[in-house]
Order: C-alpha cells, then sequence, then structure tokens
C-alpha cells in the first residue's frame, strides 16, 4: 500500500481523532508507528483490540501502530515525530517531551489552533519549546475529516514547510493510495487557514442552527475565506494558500459536514444552548471556540478587521444571543465586495 520507498519510524502523540486516524495513513505509507494517548487504559485497549473504541469506533487499526502512554518509549528512535493534542495544552505537554525527541527528526504539526496569550501558531510554539529551527518543522493541513481518513475515503491535503525539500520528505512519507498529500511553502498561511476555518464553521453552525439554509452557509462561508486572506496576507501569507486545500478546501469541508465538531458546536449554540452546555455534551476539541479569541488578538496587532470572528467571539463570551449576532451582522454598513472590511 506504501508509497513512500522505504520503512520510517513515526511517533504520533495524541490518540485523539486525527492522531489516530494519521496513524493509519502513516502505516498505510510504510511506518512503524507509536501512538502516544494520555491514558493507559485506551493504550491497553488499542494494543489488544486495534480499535480506538473512543474516538474511532469500529476503525481496525493496522497492526504496525501500536500505543504506549510513555512518551520516552514513543519517541525512541522516530524518525518523523507528529504531534496532535488541542492547540491550548500543546506548550504544556510539549515541555515535558522535549528532552525525548530524537534530535534529527521531523516535527510535525496537525493542530489548527492558535494559542491564547500569545496569539503564536502551532509551528511556532513547537519551535520555541523544543528549539528547533524551521528546517526541522512542518505542517499538515486540508479538508481532512478524521472519521473519513480512517475510512480510507479519498483525500487531499497539504504539507507545507519552510523548504520544498523538507516539504517533499513528509509527502512522501504520509502519501498513500487514498491520502494525497501536496506541498507548499507557505507555513503561515497554511496554518492561519486552518485555524480561522474553524471560527467561520462555528459561524455557519450557528447559521444553521437558526434554521437558515444554503444561502446563509454560502454566505458566511465565502464572506469567512475573505476575511481569512485578509489576515493572512497582513501576516505575510500567500494570497493563493486561501484559495487551495488548506484554505478553501478545508473550509467546505469543515462548514459542510455533520462530522465537524466545529459545525456541531455552532448549530448547538444556534439552536439556543450556551458555550458549557454545548461543551459538556462533546468529548472532543473545537478548536474554534478558543482560538476565536487568539485570532482576534492576531487581527487587532495587525490591524484587521475581522467580523465573523469578532462576533463569534461576542457570542462565545456571552454577549450575544444567536439573534442578537445575526442582527448585528446584518445591520454592518454597505460595503465594496473587495476591499471593504
Ligand atoms: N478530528 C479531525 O477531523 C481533525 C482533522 C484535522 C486536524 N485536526 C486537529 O488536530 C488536533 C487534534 O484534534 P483531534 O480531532 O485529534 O482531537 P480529539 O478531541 O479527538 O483528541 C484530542 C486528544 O488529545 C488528548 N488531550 C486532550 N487534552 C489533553 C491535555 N490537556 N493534555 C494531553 N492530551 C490531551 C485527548 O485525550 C485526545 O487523545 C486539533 O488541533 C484539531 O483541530 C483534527
Ligand atoms: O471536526 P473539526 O471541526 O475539528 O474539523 C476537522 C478537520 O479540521 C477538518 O479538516
Amino acid at each position: 500500500m506504501a508509497v513512500h520507498d522505504g520503512s520510517f519510524r513515526a511517533a504520533v502523540f495524541g490518540a485523539g481523532s486525527w492522531g489516530t486516524a494519521f496513524a493509519l495513513v502513516l502505516a498505510d505509507a510504510g511506518a512503524d508507528v507509536v501512538l502516544w494517548a494520555r491514558r493507559q487504559e485506551l493504550c491497553d485497549a488499542i494494543n489488544q483490540e486495534h480499535v480506538n473504541a473512543d474516538y474511532l469506533p469500529g476503525i481496525v487499526l493496522p497492526d504496525q501502530v501500536r500505543a504506549t502512554h510513555d512518551a520516552e518509549e514513543a519517541a525512541a528512535g522516530a524518525d518523523l515525530v507528529v504531534l496532535a493534542v488541542p492547540s491550548q495544552c500543546l506548550r504544556a505537554n510539549l515541555a515535558g517531551w522535549s528532552a525525548f525527541l530524537p534530535p534529527a527528526a521531523i516535527l510535525v504539526s496537525l493542530m489548527k489552533g492558535i494559542e491564547l496569550g500569545t496569539a503564536k501558531r502551532m509551528s511556532e510554539v513547537i519551535g520555541e519549546v523544543t528549539g528547533s529551527g524551521p528546517e526541522r518543522i512542518s505542517v499538515v493541513s486540508g479538508p481532512n475529516l478524521a472519521r473519513e481518513i480512517a475510512g480510507r475515503q479519498p483525500a487531499a491535503s497539504v504539507v507545507a514547510a519552510h523548504t520544498e525539500e523538507l516539504a517533499q520528505r513528509v509527502q512522501a512519507m504520509c502519501h498513500t493510495p487514498h491520502f494525497r498529500p501536496y506541498t507548499n511553502t507557505d507555513v503561515l498561511g497554511t496554518e492561519m487557514g486552518g485555524a480561522v476555518k474553524n471560527v467561520i464553521a462555528l459561524a455557519v453552525g450557528i447559521a444553521v442552527g437558526l434554521g437558515f439554509g444554503d444561502n446563509a452557509r454560502a454566505s458566511v462561508i465565502t464572506r469567512g475565506l475573505a476575511e481569512t486572506a485578509r489576515l493572512g496576507q497582513a501576516l505575510g501569507a500567500d494570497p493563493y494558500t486561501f484559495s487551495g486545500l488548506a484554505g478553501l478546501g478545508d473550509l467546505v469541508a469543515t462548514c459542510s459536514s455533520p462530522l465537524s465538531r466545529n459545525r456541531t458546536f455552532g448549530e448547538r449554540l444556534g439552536e439556543g444552548m450556551s458555550v458549557g452546555e454545548a461543551a459538556a455534551i462533546s468529548r472532543q476539541v473545537a478548536e474554534g471556540v478558543k482560538s476565536c479569541e487568539s485570532i482576534l488578538d492576531l487581527a487587532g496587532r495587525a490591524g484587521v478587521d475581522m467580523p465573523i470572528v469578532e462576533h463569534v467571539a461576542r457570542m462565545v463570551r456571552g454577549d450575544f444571543t444567536p439573534q442578537d449576532m445575526l442582527r448585528s451582522l446584518l445591520s454592518r454598513s454597505a460595503k465594496p465586495e473587495r476591499h471593504g472590511h
């Protein structure tokens, strides 16, 4: 099944939906994979049943994937170290793992969030905590709903790295007959696309929860993409990235799919649940709920107007009901489509 020409060792930190699904992709691409999980019971279940029933029930993992709760054991001998925990807990966790990471290993972020307080992207946090330079760090992002990937449904993605050469190495390590990664050297744009689409998916979910149809959904997606690109460009991203897989591709998948945790979370808010109530019924992370504030922070620092992100943040804070949010967004002054914020 592998497209990569040779075996390698991968460590995946985080045995949630995406960490587990990506472990399966790497195994299909020829890797021996060790999956680090927070809970020993989950490791035991994965090792005995070859299923991660908590996050991907019904998906049988390849024999080349085994789990451990021991970070040192997970990292030992890894050529590739993949990080897949919720964005807001990366820094603290990575500080504990850093000493075990092989110095030559490539570090890959699967995460789609911006750190609260610092407004840093995940690749920046990885660089700071591990002391690694950009020549070792890459990012995988795109329309990649974990459940579909784990079911080996076809999907494309983007591997972004500082150099084309590094992106190509990681591309080869995760290329399978079902998973088709493209390369990109715009790390910043790739990460911004992934993080902001979660907030736009919350907004789409709110519109759906309010009972609106496809016109509203498409309008929020399109204006959401406009504000994502505006922020990205102000920060130095390549505008093309936002019409690619890590921009438009991921935005459309996330905002259209009932599998999206962010869209579903937004739908619950739109139906009248509080943030606390919506969080209580999901055991998985909806990154946009926290990242709306850090993205707004970043936009403020860059002097960029992001009305959809701002309205989602105000709703998450409890300043707005869904009806207030709708009224406020629609009562903004009329604008030209281009260059009108
Ligand atoms: N699920 C997807 O379809 C998907 C696809 C692409 C990218 N992502 C991104 O991947 C990242 C991980 O998402 P996921 O879907 O695997 O999330 P998840 O909620 O399914 O799993 C998160 C994992 O992190 C662990 N975890 C939670 N809090 C932790 C903490 N404080 N310390 C250590 N571990 C902790 C959980 O036990 C779990 O194993 C997110 O940034 C998400 O946006 C997810
Ligand atoms: O379930 P979500 O909303 O975190 O979205 C999952 C992926 O990011 C889709 O590419």
